[in-house]
């Protein structure tokens, strides 16, 4: 068993319409491939919600504010492919950068307000990248649904509000982090971590959840991120680049924790950069 593999945007409309002729609903999967059990934990719940599911395999170069970033990102085509079989996803979509960006060219997808900041202050162009190419897909496709991970949080806010502000006529559902065994939040750029760094990994997520839950009991938010920063360096990270409580939904500053919120961090490992967020609510909030 294998799953069928397009890779222009004509064939990929001319699948899709043969779905619409049976009324199929129609999910899509984004993704920069290397594909991992958080990648596959949204396919099968974009399999639970619709008839027919795209994964999509592209690497963007425009999301890519480092060239040594985008050449060392893993390309793993066949094994992706091997990996979607058994789930039995209808389709995977596997662009190259010219069918993705003719010769010409010339239109960007760019989100205030929910670009700043965070990863967003850290990764210039990128979350333009990703809003002009997650624009495309979803338009190229023509799907129903859109499945995202929770893990990048910052991008499922600006991905929701490309989809309202463009009236574009998908719903984009929310999946939660899947994690290692120790708390490690699985991406792709784990792999890159040597063995010493490995086992440092997991004390960003514990650090936050441990924030977390000190946050929820009362603990006042200023000097408790300070001190889970210190926790994170003495654990060996080397650079934080932020640590923040946001919004939930609103990704705004807060100071308090008086409504329900985000804990997000980035950090650097060595040469790899980490990121992870868990959701921090008042005690005794229902929401
Ligand atoms: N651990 C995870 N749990 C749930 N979803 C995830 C996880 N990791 C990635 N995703 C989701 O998979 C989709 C594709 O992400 P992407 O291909 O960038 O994978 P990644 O592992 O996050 O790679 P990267 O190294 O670029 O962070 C995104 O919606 C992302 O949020
Ligand atoms: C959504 C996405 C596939 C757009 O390139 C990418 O940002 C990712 O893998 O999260
Ligand atoms: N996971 C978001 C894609 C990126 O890091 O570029």
């Amino acid at each position: 068993m294998s799953v069928p593999i397009v890779r222009t945007v004509a064939e990929l409309r001319a699948v899709v319409a043969g779905w619409r002729r049976s009324d199929a609903s129609v999910a899509v999967v984004p993704t920069m491939g290397a594909l991992h059990d958080g990648h596959l934990s949204l396919v099968r719940a974009a399999l639970q919600k619709a008839e027919r599911v795209i994964v999509t395999l592209f690497v963007n170069p425009k999301q890519f504010n480092s060239a040594a970033d985008l050449a060392a990102y893993p390309r793993t085509e066949n094994q992706d492919a091997a990996k979607l079989a058994p789930l039995g996803a209808q389709l995977l979509y596997v662009p190259d950068a010219e069918e993705m960006y003719p010769p010409g060219f010339a239109t960007t997808v760019s989100v205030s307000g929910v670009r700043e900041g965070l990863c967003g202050a850290f990764r210039p162009g990128h979350f333009d990248g990703v809003a002009t190419v997650v624009a495309k897909l979803f338009l190229q496709t023509g799907a129903d649904f859109a499945f995202f991970g929770e893990k990048d949080f910052q991008q499922l806010q600006l991905v929701r509000r490309v989809v309202q502000d463009l009236d574009i006529p998908i719903t984009v559902v929310p999946c939660p982090t899947v994690r290692e065994a120790d708390g490690l939040a699985l991406s792709s750029r784990n792999a890159r971590l040597s063995p010493a760094e490995r086992a440092i990994a997991p004390n960003l997520a514990l650090v936050l959840i441990e924030t977390a839950e000190r946050l929820a009991r009362g603990s006042p938010v200023l000097p408790t991120l300070a001190e889970a920063r210190a926790a994170i360096l003495a654990a060996g990270f080397r650079d934080i680049e932020y640590l923040e409580l946001r919004g939930e939904t609103d990704l705004q500053p807060m100071t308090s924790l008086d409504r329900p919120a985000r804990l997000l961090a980035a950090s650097w490992l060595g040469e790899t950069r980490l990121i992870d967020n868990v959701r921090t609510s008042p005690i005794g909030s229902t929401n």
